[in-house]
This record gives C-alpha cells, sequence and structure tokens, in this order.
C-alpha cells in the first residue's frame, strides 16, 4: 500500500516544476498583458472564487433610487448614527446652528466606516462609500453597503429593512429642529440649513376664517392618504400666495411648515439651467417636505423673454440691463419653460413622492401664465391682503402684549381706509417697548400715509383732467382744421 504512494522526492520534484510553470506563466502574462488587464482578470477571479466560497451577501442601497432621491438611503442615514458602537473605528460628529454647544455633538456616518449591527440574532455590517464622478457639476455617487449572511437575505428585506424605516420615521418625528434647503448649483445639491423662523399661525396677522380653513385645509391633506390613492392622485397639495410686498406671504409659508413639521426646499428659478435640471433637482426632494418657489412671476418673465430674444434676436428697445439679464443665461441653456414646470405640478412628474406641498408666491397675480391658474393645476389660492384692523389687533398683541387701548379704535379706522400692509404697522410697533410711544408713532406714520395717498390721488385726478382737456383741445384742433379744409374745399369747387 506504500509503495504505491509516491515518494517525497517525486512530490518535491513536481512541485518544483508546477511553481516554475507557474512563474513562466506569470511572466508571460506580466510581459504580454497590459497592466488593467490583468487588475481585471485578478478582479473577476477573485470575484468569482469569493462569490462561489463566500457565505456573505450584500445590499447596495444607493443615494438616488430611478430618478428621485432613494428614501431607504435617507433611513439608513438616519438610523446608522444611533448604533454605532464600540466596535467602529470612526465617527463623523459636528454641531448645527440649533445645538447647545455644551450639549454632545451630532452624529453622522464618516465614508468607508464599518458600523455593526445585530437585529433578531443577524450580524450585519454596513459601510458608506462614495464615487467621485469625472464630471464636476456631478454630485459624488454615494452607496450604502450592507453584508449579511446568506441564509439571513430574505429576514433582511421582509424585516430588518421595514424596522430601520420606522425607526427613521421616528426620529424625523422626534426631531425638533427642520431644515431650510437651497439649491447649490455648481456642486448639483440641496444645502441644508437649520429653519428657526418663529412664524406660527398664532403670529400670523391675517383673517382668522382664513386662517382656520387653511389649517383645516392641511390638517384633511395630511390624513387623506387613502383618498389620494382612491381617486388615483398625486399625495400633493398647491397652494398659490399672492398680494402685496410685506402681506405675510413668506411668514405664512413659515408657519405651515412649523405647522406640518416639514422641511422647507426653497427654489430660486435663476439657479435651474433647463427643464431636465428642474426635475433632477424636484425628483431630488424628500417626502413630507415644502417646496416653495418664490416669485414665480419673475421666473416665468425670463423664461419669457427668452423667447422673445429667439423669436426677434436683440431687439433694440430692450433697456440694457434686461438684455444682459436674457441673454446670459440664454446662451449657455434654454431655462425652464413653463410646460416644464407644469409637467411636475400636474403631469406624468407629479407622482413622484408623497406628502409634498408646493407654495407659489407672486406680487402680481395677473402675470401669471393662465396655463398656472387653470382650476386643478394650485388647489387653493390665498390673497394676503393689507392689514386689517382683526389684523392690527393681532399684531398688538404680538410685538406689545396689549389687547386694548383707547388708540385702537382711531387706528381702526384709519387702517380701514389706508393701504397698509401688515409688515409697515408691524415695524412701527416695533419703535418701542411703550405701548403709548409705538401706538403713537403708528398714528402718526399713518396720517403721514394718509397724507401721501391723498396728494397722489390728487395728481392723478389733475393730470386725468389735464388729459382730459389736452384731448378735447386736440378734438378741437382737428375739427376746425377740418372744417377749414371743407371750407377750403367748397371754396375750391
Ligand atoms: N400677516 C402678517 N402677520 C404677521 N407679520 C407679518 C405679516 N405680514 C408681514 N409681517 C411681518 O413683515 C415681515 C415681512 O413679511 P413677509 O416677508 O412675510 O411678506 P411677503 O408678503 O412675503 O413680502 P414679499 O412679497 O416682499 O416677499 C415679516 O418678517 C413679518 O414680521
Amino acid at each position: 500500500m506504500l509503495k504505491e504512494l509516491p515518494s517525497l522526492s517525486t512530490i518535491l520534484s513536481a512541485y518544483a516544476s508546477f511553481s516554475a510553470m507557474a512563474m513562466l506563466f506569470r511572466t508571460i502574462l506580466n510581459e504580454m498583458l497590459p497592466e488593467r488587464m490583468q487588475n481585471y482578470i485578478a478582479s473577476k477571479i477573485y470575484d468569482f472564487t469569493a462569490a462561489y466560497f463566500s457565505s456573505d451577501f450584500t445590499f447596495v442601497i444607493e443615494d438616488r433610487w430611478r430618478a428621485g432621491y432613494n428614501q431607504m438611503f435617507r433611513a439608513a442615514e438616519m438610523y446608522l448614527p444611533t448604533i454605532i458602537g464600540p466596535s467602529s473605528d470612526s465617527i463623523l460628529v459636528g454641531y448645527d446652528d440649533s445645538c447647545d454647544p455644551t450639549a454632545p455633538p451630532k452624529r453622522s456616518i464618516p465614508v468607508d466606516c464599518r458600523i455593526k449591527d445585530d437585529y433578531d440574532g443577524m450580524r450585519l455590517e454596513w459601510t458608506l462609500s462614495s464615487i467621485d464622478p469625472k464630471k464636476f457639476y456631478v454630485p459624488p455617487k454615494r452607496f450604502f453597503s450592507l453584508t449579511c449572511k446568506k441564509r439571513d437575505r430574505e429576514r433582511v428585506e421582509q424585516r430588518y429593512f421595514p424596522f430601520i424605516n420606522k425607526t427613521a420615521q421616528e426620529i424625523i418625528n422626534k426631531c425638533e429642529s427642520l431644515s431650510i434647503y437651497t439649491y447649490d448649483q455648481e456642486c448639483s445639491l440641496w444645502e441644508p440649513t437649520v429653519f428657526k423662523h418663529p412664524a406660527t399661525f398664532e403670529t400670523l396677522a391675517m383673517d382668522p376664517h382664513l386662517k382656520e380653513f387653511i389649517m383645516k385645509d392641511l390638517d384633511s391633506f395630511v390624513e387623506r392618504k387613502e383618498f389620494f390613492e382612491n381617486v388615483g392622485r398625486a399625495w400633493k397639495r398647491g397652494y398659490l400666495l399672492y398680494g402685496p410686498p410685506g402681506t405675510g406671504k413668506s411668514s405664512l409659508v413659515a408657519a405651515i411648515a412649523n405647522y406640518m413639521r416639514y422641511d422647507v426646499y426653497d427654489l430660486q428659478f435663476q439657479s435651474v439651467r433647463n427643464d431636465s435640471d428642474l426635475r433632477r433637482i424636484l425628483t431630488s426632494t424628500t417626502n413630507r417636505s415644502i417646496l416653495l418657489i418664490e416669485d414665480i412671476d419673475c421666473g416665468t418673465k425670463v423664461s419669457h423673454n427668452r423667447t422673445k430674444v429667439k423669436e426677434k434676436g436683440e431687439e433694440e428697445e430692450e433697456d440694457d440691463e434686461d438684455r444682459d439679464e436674457i441673454k446670459r443665461p440664454f446662451s449657455i441653456d434654454p431655462g425652464v419653460t413653463l410646460s416644464g414646470l407644469l409637467n411636475f405640478i400636474d403631469g406624468l412628474w407629479s407622482s413622484c413622492g408623497n406628502e409634498r406641498i408646493i407654495i407659489f408666491t407672486t406680487n402680481h397675480k395677473e402675470k401669471l401664465d393662465p396655463a398656472l391658474l387653470r382650476p386643478g393645476r394650485m388647489d387653493v389660492h390665498i390673497y394676503m391682503g393689507y392689514c386689517s384692523p382683526a389684523g392690527f389687533r393681532k399684531l398688538a398683541a404680538s410685538y406689545l402684549g396689549i389687547k386694548d387701548d383707547k388708540r385702537f379704535g382711531c387706528i381702526d379706522d384709519m387702517i380701514k381706509s389706508i393701504e397698509v400692509t401688515p409688515a409697515e404697522v408691524a415695524q412701527q410697533l416695533m419703535i418701542s417697548d411703550e405701548p403709548e410711544v409705538a401706538l403713537q408713532g403708528l398714528i402718526e406714520f399713518l396720517n403721514t400715509k394718509k397724507d401721501i395717498e391723498e396728494a397722489s390721488v390728487e395728481e392723478k385726478e389733475n393730470s386725468i383732467e389735464e388729459e382730459e382737456v389736452t384731448e378735447e383741445m386736440e378734438v378741437e384742433r382737428q375739427n376746425s382744421m377740418l372744417a377749414e379744409s371743407e371750407t377750403r374745399c367748397i371754396y375750391l369747387t
């Protein structure tokens, strides 16, 4: 039996010739194949053997899912900092404006750090990776890799992922600070900042019925998820706030954000290159948020003017400032079109995302394209008007802490007859902490405003009268010329 086994010298010589062959093969490969090709082959061999022999399974969760933001990625971003333990080798920490600097810093996940988690007897390992794109305007691609045992794969999908989503939602609900995002065109990213606006429905000076209507509308929007599904509509609500400057449109947006506890995405149209850019920007906002586009009339005006430039070329009569504004972006990009925007409001793209509020504000509703005002486009149109006596009382209560004063009657009468904005009233009430001084200052301000208004009305009437007189004189002059020519004609014949 032992005789049948090869001798030690035979084994050693076989090993030596195999090693020599392998070295020869490797040298030939090194000589003949470029380094990149060698690496590729090596990685393929490694992947094949690792997949075959490994008992691990990896889930990859990218930051984007199809055209939108990946909610699973966001949930992991919220959940993982809560489980970073002693086994992790690094952690990101920092403070934002809302933090008490004496409290421990907030945590986040560093790139390439391994985070271990145990759930229901499963051993799980997370890693965040980031890939820099070659194009400077494309943001880095980030993704989580979650490794588990192959046998646990189904349990991870069925139980662990829903658990993470639920925990992330609880964290968001508990989170005290809201964020306001502005779009950074250079990095193609929404930049968050802590949103701490003091405006609430309580502090807003506006018609109490309108206030109640808006609050009820918001409540019913949140509760009607199933209704939206049943009627086949996207779970969205659109508000158009219009009215003169300083009547509280921005304050109402802040009050809505505070009431709903939604983050705000504040989009400047000027920072959007074109419709596909707009689509990407809008789909990368998260659910339970407010998309705010202020002064929507300015955005659409730019796009109309661009069309004009296209059609007419550089017209002489356009003033220099306008021409500069129009030529610059047009030469780079076609800009946002109205149809691009409408497509997102109620077109096919409107179904991207859930529980979203879209708010447009404008000082000039009449300048808006009728397509934007058509029924079904913006669900609720809210007029923010000049200050009313009830509004003044609300401001007096907030700014001076008083509910009544002997000057209130006089101020009410003046406010009824003068167009004064809540911003103007608030500014006067801030002049002093002493109610008498502040109210007296307001009365003087209203008197001055009344005088100016009366003077401008008088001036207008005078100019209308003057215009009428000039028109009459012109008609008379033409009549007399006609009569003269007729006389001449008669004379000639
Ligand atoms: N209705 C209001 N209730 C309480 N405060 C108000 C109201 N309107 C205006 N203010 C005060 O005036 C300031 C300016 O108001 P706000 O910016 O909300 O007006 P706006 O209508 O959005 O103006 P614009 O059209 O110029 O953006 C606010 O900071 C707030 O203090």
